[in-house]
């Protein structure tokens, strides 16, 4: 990427403090139902990190470790080809799937490359985020030819990690009192997605971020990353820029907009980051869980009442993703939609 071009600049109130600092971080949760705990002291410890946090980390997840191993490898082999090779698999707004260099965040460039593809291959999306447009669009991936192997670990590990999620989502309507199957339904025609990150080191990390300051617009995300370190998440005790940890064999969780408005706001989707740094390059492999375009995400009727009423007008989630993915390939002038625009005030 070579030198760092005015798009790239963080306004000063967003660039990063970049000491290293020692701080309480994201609960880290042992998902392992040995005979010593309990479904229902687990259940518990998830409730209270997705209150207090938004985010925890999570080992003995299920998801075979030479797998964790093999993805971060194939990631690596993926994005160190050339620039020539990579772009063969480019995506554009006709197929949003695939290689990207010039991904924006709140209108400023991040400074990464990326990786995505569709858990579920094809997928079908709104063709506008116009709502009185019925028309639909299939998505599909673009797999290279190299690396050799490259499609079939991404697909084995997306699957594993899939599981993990629906897992995950099964605990985390059980802490809201809810039946574990209750979300279930909503995934049928899932839109999820994966992306491979790949943050390369950076001139001047004191002015540019690798993401910058966003929360995620799915239901849940499940992040591995490597040993460099780089994320952080906005603290909600205080709003200070917490890192998470690497942890080895652990993977990230973080709860996205969709379960703050299922949840009433019992649970909220928390801003986070990713700082880049001089010296090392960074892999990251989130898998961002979504729902059915047309489901219409909505407060759950069993947890709100007269006292707690609905914090959010329905919205369509296709209609949403269309809308929120238009300002990943250019500056729009005003900012993005967000759930903010469903809340009622
Ligand atoms: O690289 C990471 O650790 C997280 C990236 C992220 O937040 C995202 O892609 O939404
Ligand atoms: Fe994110």
């Amino acid at each position: 990427m070579g030198e760092v071009d005015q798009a790239f600049i963080q306004s000063i109130e967003h660039r990063p403090n970049l000491d290293t600092i020692e701080i309480e971080g994201i609960p880290l949760i042992d998902l392992s139902l040995s005979h010593t705990t309990d479904i229902n002291v687990l259940v518990s410890k998830i409730g209270t990190a997705c209150k207090n946090w938004g985010f925890f980390q999570v080992i003995n997840h299920g998801v075979p470790l030479e797998l964790l191993e093999k993805i971060k490898v194939a990631a690596k082999a993926f994005f160190d080809q050339t620039m020539e090779e990579k772009r063969k698999v480019k995506r554009d707004e006709v197929n949003p799937m695939g290689y990207y260099e010039s991904e924006h965040t709140k209108n400023v460039r991040d400074w990464k490359e990326v990786f995505d593809f569709l858990i579920k291959d094809p997928s079908f999306l709104p063709a506008s985020p116009e709502l009185e447009d019925d028309e639909m669009r299939t998505l599909s991936n673009q797999w290279p030819e190299n690396p050799p192997q490259f499609r079939e670990v991404c697909q084995e590990y997306a699957r594993e990690v899939e599981k993990l999620g629906y897992k995950l989502l099964e605990l985390i309507s059980l802490s809201l009192g809810l039946p574990s199957n209750r979300f279930n339904g909503y995934f049928e025609d899932q839109l999820s997605r994966m992306r491979l990150n790949h943050y390369p080191p950076c001139p001047c990390p004191e002015l540019a971020l690798g993401v910058g300051r966003h929360k995620d617009a799915g239901a849940l995300t499940i992040v591995a990353q490597d040993d460099v370190g780089g994320l952080q998440v906005k603290r909600k005790s205080d709003g200070v820029w917490a890192p998470v940890k690497p942890t080895s064999n652990a993977l990230v969780i973080n709860v996205g907009d969709i379960v703050q408005v299922w949840s009433n706001e019992a649970y909220e989707s928390v801003e986070h980051r990713v700082v880049v740094n001089s010296e090392r390059e960074r892999f990251s492999i989130p898998i961002f869980i979504f729902p059915s375009h047309y489901v219409m995400v909505k407060p759950l009727e069993e947890l709100v009442n007269e006292g707690n009423p609905p914090k959010y007008k329905p919205y369509n989630f296709g209609k949403f993703n269309v809308a929120r993915n238009r300002s990943n390939y250019k500056k729009l002038e005003v900012q993005n939609i967000q759930i903010s625009d469903f809340k009622i005030i």
